[in-house]
């Protein structure tokens, strides 16, 4: 996953192509490599030592794939014990990614149905694609009703809520040629409708 492309490059502004099953060799190796740089970004240790910036998404076109695919791995929200610890930091980790509040690699996702409540993260967002910080909430739906095939075919309905739902929709805009600050208000970056839900 070093191959993580950067705004510019036009593959981030196309509208990815749709996946058809079984999927080939190549895009279940896709699959699993995508999860794997999740797993291992979210790891303090592995992620130093790779050089990795921490993700809970990544969309096939960030490596220059243009097709409906993105992993998720939200991990749970786990504090550690001693944040000063290594270990207990590193066991926090490990914990929080081993019951994830959302896991799978979502392929052809539709969001079928949403709430007015409007969410953003009270930290704005980031992006593996874009180097630059963008300051400013990016008000999404706060709760998404997600219709999504995963590597095997089988089709999946789930309903999202605060995070979770603020990372795919961050994800699924990937497949649609958006990025994360398309949303920001460019004259007040911090301001943000009135009740929206500032989530973290
Ligand atoms: O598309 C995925 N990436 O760019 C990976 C890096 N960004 C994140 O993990 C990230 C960080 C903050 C808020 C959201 Cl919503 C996301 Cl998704
Ligand atoms: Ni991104």
């Amino acid at each position: 996953m070093d191959n993580i492309i950067r705004d510019g490059n036009p593959t981030l502004r196309k509208y990815a192509d749709k996946v058809t099953f079984p999927l080939s060799q190549e895009h279940q190796q896709l699959a699993k490599d995508m999860m794997k740089y999740l797993e291992v970004s979210q790891n303090p240790d592995l992620a130093e030592k790779y050089g990795l910036r921490a993700g809970v998404g990544l969309a096939a076109p960030q490596v220059d794939v243009s097709i409906q695919m993105a992993a998720v791995l939200v991990p749970s929200p786990v504090e550690p014990d001693d944040p000063d610890n290594h270990d207990d930091v590193l066991k926090a980790a490990q914990e929080a990614q081993d019951n994830p509040v959302f896991k799978d690699v979502i392929i052809n996702p539709v969001i079928v149905s949403q709430s007015v409540q409007l969410g953003a993260l009270s930290e704005g967002e980031g992006c593996l694609s874009v180097d630059e910080d963008k300051p400013g909430y990016v008000p999404r739906a706060d709760r998404i009703t997600l219709r999504y095939q995963d590597v095997d075919g089988n089709d999946h309905k789930v309903r999202l809520k605060n995070y979770p739902a603020i990372v795919c929709q961050h994800e699924i805009d990937h497949l649609h040629g958006v990025l994360f600050y398309d949303h920001i208000n460019k004259e007040q970056p911090f301001a943000a409708e009135e009740n929206t839900l500032l989530i973290g």
